[in-house]
């Protein structure tokens, strides 16, 4: 029976392109069709009634064909695509799948085992190599995509840099424009005196560090010029000055100038608006009459002096700045400390290397240097021949006090330009009366009451100063006085705008 079973096994599955094998319960081979032979090389003789592991001398004997025969298939009747991947000395490497059936013949109480062989080897190939190319394709890709996300990052914060140092070189800009716009003198410091040569020294000593200094004088002796000088002698020499005029402005809006705000900060602020800290950072801030800071902002100002570090209007985030500060003021501010205006600890912090400017009363040997500087200066800018300067005039010059120091010398020198019209330098005629009073008071030969030469004096600055009475280069500033005592002494003594 089992012979007629291998007869039909012969006849109808021989033209079976697969590779079929028979085997008994044992495990021998019964019989295998043509395609079998052909596609493993071996020979029929060779191949009916040995036990399938010995086939090819003993090549046959797969660990996993073992695995499928002993221990999967008694258990199932069936069992497809069995994976079995194997190495042939005479056919090389084979990946197969396999499909087993057990086949009972009743009739002789037989079992026969069906063994039918896929040769999946092309196919795993190409198969494994897609997955690899897959596989190498999707590890590049992500590779790509972390490098871009990467790219993405750090285009992102060189972005926010740009932003930050755009909106910085803007506010740097602006200043400047607006600084451009006051025609600030950056000419040299004119005189030979030794009082002059003695700051201009430690202007040198200073200069080079990022050490903060205070400048020191009365009003109109030059202590912007001194600033300036210190700025531009130093490293940050490059990047500009920025200036801030703590007088000029009430404490809320000097704070808004000093460190700035975040758009909403307040009602109207629909922008965001740099603080001169931020616009001279890695520059230099030059605070000017710094003993007018209200006492509000002196703490807000220490903390950055002391370490850097302040918050915009509006913002809770801490900024860090690294700004060289000089501070000026015609105030004593030991003074001022006793009398409860300043902070002592701001005043230590600002007082780490003070430079005096001189009054120009105690130079006077730069007066004639300053006025053949500044004659031909102001000749030249209105397109004038320079006029010489009559001995007698150098030397009411040189007698004077300025109280108002050079910038008083340079406004009586532009009126005098603006009048000559010859070749000798004119004063102007309202001028002579009141300088001989001035400061010349023992030379006084026409008697006059106190109250007259008070009136006179005010009149002389208010008309110097084009009857400007507060703020920079003001009556007030001039005469040492505040705005309402100047007031009530003009009501008193009947001085009156023309
Ligand atoms: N040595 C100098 N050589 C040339 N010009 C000078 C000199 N000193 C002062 N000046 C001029 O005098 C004017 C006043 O100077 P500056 O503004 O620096 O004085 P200041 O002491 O800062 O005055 P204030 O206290 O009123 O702010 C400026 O026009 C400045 O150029």
């Amino acid at each position: 029976m089992q012979k007629a079973f291998i007869n039909v096994f012969n006849n109808v599955l021989g033209s079976v392109r697969e590779p079929l094998l028979v085997l008994d319960n044992s495990h021998k081979v019964v019989g295998a069709n043509p395609s079998f032979y052909k596609n493993f090389c071996v020979t029929q003789e060779n191949t009916e009634g040995a036990l399938i592991y010995d086939l090819g001398n003993g090549q046959w004997n797969i660990p996993r064909l073992r695995e499928l025969l002993e221990e999967v298939l008694p258990q199932n009747c069936v069992f497809n695509d069995f994976e079995v991947e194997h190495s042939f000395e005479n056919i090389g490497l084979k990946i197969m799948h396999l499909n087993a059936r057990k086949i009972n013949l009743k009739s002789i109480d037989a079992q026969l085992i069906l063994l039918a062989i896929e040769d999946v080897t092309e196919r795993e190939h190409y198969k494994r190599n897609l997955e690899e190319i897959v596989e190498a394709r999707t590890s590049e890709l992500a590779l790509a995509r972390q490098a871009a996300e990467k790219e993405k990052e750090t285009a992102e914060t060189a972005l926010l840099e740009i932003q930050k140092l755009k909106k910085q070189l803007e506010g740097e800009k602006a200043y400047l424009t607006e600084e451009i716009k006051l025609e600030h003198n950056h000419e040299n410091i004119i005189g030979k005196s030794d009082a002059l040569k003695y700051v201009l020294y430690k202007v040198e000593q200073i200069a080079a560090t990022h050490t903060t200094v205070l400048v020191l004088g009365e009003t109109g002796t030059g202590k912007e010029l001194v600033a300036r000088a210190v700025h531009h002698s130093s490293p940050r020499r490059k990047r500009a000055l920025v200036k801030i005029n703590c007088a000029a402005l009430p404490a809320n809006l000097i704070e808004n100038e000093l460190f700035g705000h975040e758009k909403g900060a307040f009602t109207g602020s629909s922008a965001r608006q740099l603080g001169r800290f931020e616009i001279a950072n890695g520059a230099t801030l030059f605070l000017d009459e710094i003993g007018e800071l209200p006492l509000e902002l002196q703490g807000k100002l220490l903390r950055v002096i002391q370490d850097g570090e302040f918050e915009r209007l509006g913002s809770p985030h801490t900024i860090k700045v690294d700004a060289r500060i000089i501070a000026a003021t015609n105030r004593n501010l030991e003074q001022e400390v006793k009398k409860g205006n300043f902070r002592e600890d701001l005043w230590y912090r600002l007082n780490v290397f003070p430079i005096t400017m001189p009054p120009l009363r105690d130079r006077i040997e730069d007066i004639p240097l300053l006025v053949a500087f500044y004659v031909k200066k102001i000749a030249r800018r209105l397109g004038k021949d320079t006029p010489i300067v009559p001995k007698l005039m150098m030397d009411t010059f040189l007698n004077y006090d300025w109280p108002g120091n050079v910038r008083e010398l340079e406004n009586i020198l532009e009126r005098a330009v603006i009048i000559s019209s010859g070749p000798k330098l004119r004063m102007v005629d309202d001028f002579n009366k009141p300088l001989a009073s001035l400061g010349n008071t023992h030379k006084i030969k026409e008697s006059k009451t106190l109250e007259q030469v008070e009136h006179d004096h005010i009149v002389q600055v208010l008309e110097q100063t084009n009857w400007k009475v507060s703020g920079k280069n003001s009556a007030t500033q001039i005469l040492g006085l505040n705005r309402s005592t100047l007031r009530a002494r003009m009501r008193k003594l009947d001085i009156i705008k023309p």
